[in-house]
């Protein structure tokens, strides 16, 4: 299964009961991630991105079509094998940091390698290791509220590299931050990922950040569809 792309969705649906009745977001979405691709989701608010990327994550599950990471078909698994792929093999960052507040910067970035069974120094050397690289030695024992916007965006990149993910799923990763900050930040997270080879989908409003990536798909019509 080595050879097998890290993510692929397969005629994936996806539909939500709502007061004005059911709301079809998805409808036999595809999508393929090869091997350290790098592909931007583009599409107006409201056309199901936030919902591909949920699947993508296993953080829901399709009412139809099948997600495989890795080769591996995870629609049959226990919410506990979902866990852990998702803990091993994906890593997410949000619009929003979502970082523990009462946590340092390092300790952020070393939670999600001991829940992975990694031995404290080890992650630790690791989380240096990425903080640094975004510019943030020196500021690991801070804790998010002390820290800049960027800068929590940054530990909340270096958090979801932590466990060297094969897929990154990110949802406007820097769509809170300022035009001139979120360039800078956006510039190091490709960076980041392509340094490490990890197969990224990445949602953005933004056609610069957008044109930034190997490849463009929007959604239509609750399709994967070249953007
Ligand atoms: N749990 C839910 N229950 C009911 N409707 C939902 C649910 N989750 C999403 N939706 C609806 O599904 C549609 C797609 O939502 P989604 O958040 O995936 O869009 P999006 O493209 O990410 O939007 P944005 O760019 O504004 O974040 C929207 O109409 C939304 O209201």
């Amino acid at each position: 299964m080595s050879d097998a792309p890290p993510l692929r969705l397969e005629s994936v649906a996806r539909r939500f009961r709502t007061e004005a009745g059911e709301l079809t977001v998805l409808t036999g979405a595809e999508l393929t991630l090869s091997a350290g691709e790098i592909v931007a989701l583009v599409a107006p608010s409201g056309t199901g991105k936030s919902t591909l990327l949920h699947l993508a994550g296993l953080l829901e599950r399709p009412d139809a079509g099948e997600v495989f990471v890795a080769g591996r078909a995870a629609g049959t698994l226990s919410d506990d094998a979902r866990t852990a792929i998702r803990r091993t093999a994906i890593g997410f960052v949000y619009q929003f940091h979502h970082l523990l507040p009462e946590f340092t910067a390092e300790e952020n970035v070393v939670l999600p390698q001991m829940a992975n069974a990694t031995p404290r120094p080890a992650a630790e050397a690791r989380a240096r290791q990425l903080l640094g690289s975004f510019g943030l030695e020196g500021r690991g024992h801070h804790r998010p509220g002390r820290l800049s916007g960027g800068e929590q965006q940054r530990v909340a990149i270096a958090r979801a590299l932590a466990n060297a993910p094969r897929i990154l799923l990110a949802d406007e990763p820097t769509g809170n931050l300022d035009v001139g900050t979120s360039d800078l930040v956006f510039e190091e997270l490709l960076s980041a990922v392509r340094g490490q080879g990890v197969a990224a989908l990445i949602a953005t409003h933004n056609p610069a950040l957008a044109a930034r990536m190997d490849r463009v798909v929007t959604l239509r019509d609750g399709r994967v569809v070249p953007g």
